[in-house]
Order: C-alpha cells, then sequence, then structure tokens
C-alpha cells in the first residue's frame, strides 16, 4: 500500500492508472469516511482518467498529526501527493470537508487545477459553535455516540433499507477514523469560510447537491455555483454522500462535466 510521508503524518494513497495521456482526477474524503466512498466512481471512471484517491489525515490508513488543523494544512496535503506523483495538473472532486479543500485549492493554487466538483459542501458548515460542541464531544467520548445521527445525516432510510452492506462498511470506517483526524478536520470546518472568496474562482466548477441533505441543503450547492465565475449546479436523491447514493447519475454528471461520456 502505497504512503506519502510527511514530517507529523503518513499519507495512504491509492492510483488507479492504465494507458497514457488521460487527465488526472484527485478525489478528497469527507469527515468519517474513507477513500473507499469513491469506489463506485473510480470503478466507473478509470479507462477515462487516471485516478487518485487517498485518505484525508487521520482517516482510513492516513495517520494524524496532531490537531487542530487548517483547510490551508489540508490542501497542502493534496498538493504534496500531487507533487510526489509528477501530477502537474489534475481535475479535482470533494465532498464535505473534501469541498471545501477544494475551494481552498482553487483560490490558492488554481494553476494546478482544471476543473472542480464540489459535492455536498458549502462555502462555510456549519457554525463555529457546532463545530466546538462536536470536537468537544468526541475528545471526550469518542466517536461511538455520534454514529446513529451520522447514518441519518448521510443516507435516506430508504437506502438504508435497501443498501445494508453498504451501510455497513461506511459505518465501519466512521468506526476506524482516529479521534485526531476526526477533531483535527472540526476544527478545520470551524474556521472556514470561502464566501467573501467565492468570486475569485475562476475554474469550471459543478457543485452537486444531495436533494434531501441536511447539512449541506441543494440553497447552501445553488449559492457556490452562482457565486463563482462559471458555476452549474445539480441536485440528486440522496443525502450528504450522495456520490454513493445516487451513483450512476453522479458518474454521469462528472464524466459529462469533465469531457468524457462514461458507457
Ligand atoms: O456531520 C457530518 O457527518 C457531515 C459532514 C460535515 C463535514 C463533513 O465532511 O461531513
Amino acid at each position: 500500500m502505497p504512503y506519502l510521508e510527511r514530517p507529523h503524518h503518513r499519507l495512504h494513497y491509492r492510483v488507479d492508472a492504465s494507458g497514457h495521456d488521460k487527465a488526472w482526477l484527485v478525489f478528497c474524503n469527507s469527515l468519517g469516511t474513507d477513500l473507499a466512498m469513491w469506489d463506485r466512481q473510480a470503478d466507473a471512471l478509470k479507462e477515462q482518467f487516471h485516478i487518485l484517491r487517498y485518505d484525508r489525515r487521520g482517516h482510513g490508513l492516513s495517520s494524524s498529526p496532531p490537531p487542530p488543523f487548517s483547510m490551508a494544512d489540508l490542501g497542502a496535503d493534496v498538493l504534496h501527493l500531487m507533487d510526489h506523483l509528477g501530477i502537474e495538473r489534475a481535475h479535482f472532486c470533494g465532498l464535505s470537508i473534501g469541498g471545501l479543500v477544494g475551494q481552498w485549492l482553487a483560490l490558492n493554487a488554481a494553476h494546478r487545477f482544471d476543473k472542480m466538483v464540489l459535492c455536498a459542501t458549502a462555502a462555510r458548515i456549519g457554525t463555529t459553535q457546532s463545530w466546538t460542541e462536536r470536537m468537544k464531544a468526541v475528545s471526550a467520548l469518542g466517536l461511538t455516540p455520534l454514529l446513529a445521527g451520522t447514518v441519518e445525516r448521510w443516507f435516506t432510510p430508504a437506502f438504508v433499507a435497501e443498501a445494508p452492506d453498504v451501510i455497513e462498511a461506511c459505518v465501519a470506517a466512521f468506526q476506524a477514523t482516529s479521534i485526531d483526524g476526526y477533531v483535527g478536520g472540526c476544527a478545520a470546518l470551524a474556521d472556514a469560510d470561502f464566501h467573501e472568496s467565492l468570486s475569485s474562482i475562476s475554474c469550471p466548477l459543478l457543485a452537486i447537491s444531495g436533494a434531501d441533505d441536511p447539512v449541506c441543503p441543494p440553497s447552501d450547492l445553488e449559492r457556490i455555483a452562482r457565486g463563482v465565475a462559471n458555476g452549474c449546479h445539480l441536485s440528486l436523491p440522496g443525502r450528504h454522500i450522495v456520490n454513493i447514493e445516487s451513483a450512476e447519475r453522479f458518474n454521469q454528471a462528472l464524466s459529462g462535466f469533465l469531457g468524457t461520456e462514461t458507457e
């Protein structure tokens, strides 16, 4: 399993790349998930793109430096991985906190990215108070008390009933998340607010919402799409983890927007 060693943490990543002359597509996972959240996208798109996935620090098999983290720290992890792999430019797709990492990258490393897909995210997610409370709770009691509420935010009841294996895998990834990694991510979320800078994002951007997402409702994604220079918004059935619940339509949208149709 490949890792990139950083001074205070290691990043686990996975590349799916065959053939030559394909654009790179980098995926960034959400809070309490790992790179497997993108399995359906990687399977559908790996013939069209070279795909880089990684476990955001403190998640999956990536270790955690001591919290707190900033969005700049999380963005720098992406740039270090791209440098390590000799990837000059890429498309980027991030969900939730991953979408905030995408906004940071679009603002601070625009020359490295062609198109951005930001999913189930916002220019600001939650409030400083809500993230501070969650950090305190997780530091004191761990992640287990958050489990039921998390599944409810992530998936509709119909999908929970219909795909128990998928839910089980997501729950396992959530429970395997390190406390430092989760708390560090919450700290980055508490501080991140890109409302004032959205208009400086110039790359083509697709914002995808889950129609029933209680965390980042469609209006948040619509606001991003309207706020940037070249944005559009698509809403798909599902809650927060919309790329899993509406995988097929999500893949079609991703492929169409990035310029290549899936079969
Ligand atoms: O609260 C959740 O689990 C949803 C979420 C907020 C930020 C993120 O990455 O996931």
